[in-house]
């Protein structure tokens, strides 16, 4: 009797045996589910969930909505070029923009207990005098930073304290060449900035600015990187107007031996403007006037420098001209700090980037024969 209780799954159960349901009418599910729905207003709520969600999406829209550029005038969309990149790499830019961190809103508000992202930039001439120390502060930042020069006034010396980290890197490159880099953020510095340096060689000088300019731009088209243009308090050449304001066109020579610098800069400011308003180019303009500090060559040829070199040595002070003309001075931290807030801030036009105050050259010698005795002294 118990082995017949045992059921064997290869016999074949008895036709008899076996269950067979009434066959269900296929519109029975149907009318069923109409008859549940129509029940105490199930429907009705149905309908006001719909229109909720609705409602929802259409003022908070989601990620799938294309980015618009936060600070640009004419909201112009990231260009398609981003689409190059892989898949990962396009969800990583996308979101890092939307979500604010890093560049495109600084003034939104990162969630609590998210640390910020560290960005990935590019600083040209980031082993120069002024580079390094924005090389320093980014990387101190938590940023992930790629340093390009070709050492012509820059140095190893400059940044190699950073050899070994994993956030830096340094690459020997020209600026006038192209050059493929995946970032969020171009510091473009890459110029001999002292007039001894930038008319050794005319003719580079100004390929460097314009078509150096116009690799960098391009480059930040590509990837929808933020870019910053170190423009000069040149720009506004022999200036009629004191102090100059960035409304103020200059009053510059074309055809002197500045030019090569100053007119260098003018184009690229005016590549900078059209790449933004043509293709979209999130840009900042930084109009660099006469800055000193830690790091600067001893033969630089600027002002500062030569004064506290002569003074040092006890020579006479070069003081040039009648050395009435004016200058304003800043300390290159302070350089740094307002180059930094410039490229996270919404300004898109040209801003000058200096002390407000002017000296003539014959009050900064006063000061120079002071200011070496000061450094002994320490
Ligand atoms: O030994 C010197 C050197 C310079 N000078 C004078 O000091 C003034 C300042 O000259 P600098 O060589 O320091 O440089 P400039 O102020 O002309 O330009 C500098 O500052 C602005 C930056 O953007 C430029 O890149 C940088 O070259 C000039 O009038 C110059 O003739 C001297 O009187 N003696």
């Amino acid at each position: 009797m118990g082995s017949e209780l045992i059921y064997r799954g290869s016999e074949t159960q008895p036709s008899s045996d076996s269950y067979s349901p009434k066959p269900v009418k296929p519109w029975a599910s149907v009318t069923r589910t109409i008859h549940y729905l129509l029940r105490e207003q199930r429907l009705l709520f149905v309908f006001v969930g719909i229109a909720i969600a609705t409602l929802i999406f259409t003022v908070f829209p989601t990620s799938s909505a294309p980015y618009v550029a936060p600070h640009s005038r004419f909201t112009t969309l990231i260009p398609d070029s981003i689409t190059y990149f892989p898949i990962e790499t396009q969800q990583k830019f996308s979101s890092a923009h939307r979500l604010g961190f890093g560049s495109a809103n600084p003034t939104s508000k990162i969630p609590l207990g998210l640390k910020r992202k560290g960005l990935r930039i590019v600083v040209t001439g980031g082993a120069g005098f002024v580079g390094s120390h924005l090389v320093d502060r980014l990387i101190a930042r938590g940023d992930s930073v790629i340093v390009v020069d070709n050492f012509f006034t820059g140095t190893k010396q400059n940044v190699m304290h950073h050899f070994g980290n994993p956030n830096f890197e340094l690459i020997r490159h020209d600026v006038v060449e192209p050059l493929l880099l995946e970032v969020d953020q171009i510091y473009h510095l890459a110029c001999p900035a002292s007039p001894v340096h930038y008319k050794f060689n005319p003719v580079k000088t100004i390929k460097t600015n314009v078509v150096g300019t116009l690799n960098m731009l391009g480059l930040a088209k590509r990837v929808g990187a933020r870019f910053l243009l170190t423009s000069t308090s040149e720009v506004y050449g022999d200036p009629l107007q004191h102090p100059q304001k960035e409304t103020y066109w200059g009053n510059v020579n074309p055809i002197g031996v500045r030019s090569c610098y100053d007119e260098g800069k003018r184009t690229a400011e005016t590549l900078t403007m059209d790449y933004h308003r043509g293709a979209g180019v999130e840009v900042r303009i930084a109009r660099i006037f006469n800055t000193y500090g830690p790091r600067m060559c001893i033969d630089d040829g600027r002002v500062v420098s030569n004064f506290v070199a002569q003074a040092l040595r006890k020579e006479p002070l070069t003081v040039y001209g009648d050395g009435k003309q004016t200058r304003s001075f800043q300390y290159v931290s302070d350089l740094v700090e307002g180059l930094m807030r410039l490229m996270e801030g919404e300004h898109i036009g040209p801003f000058n980037l200096g002390n407000p105050g002017e000296f003539t050259m014959l009050e900064l010698a006063e000061v120079s024969i002071y200011y070496p005795l000061i450094l002994l002294m320490n």
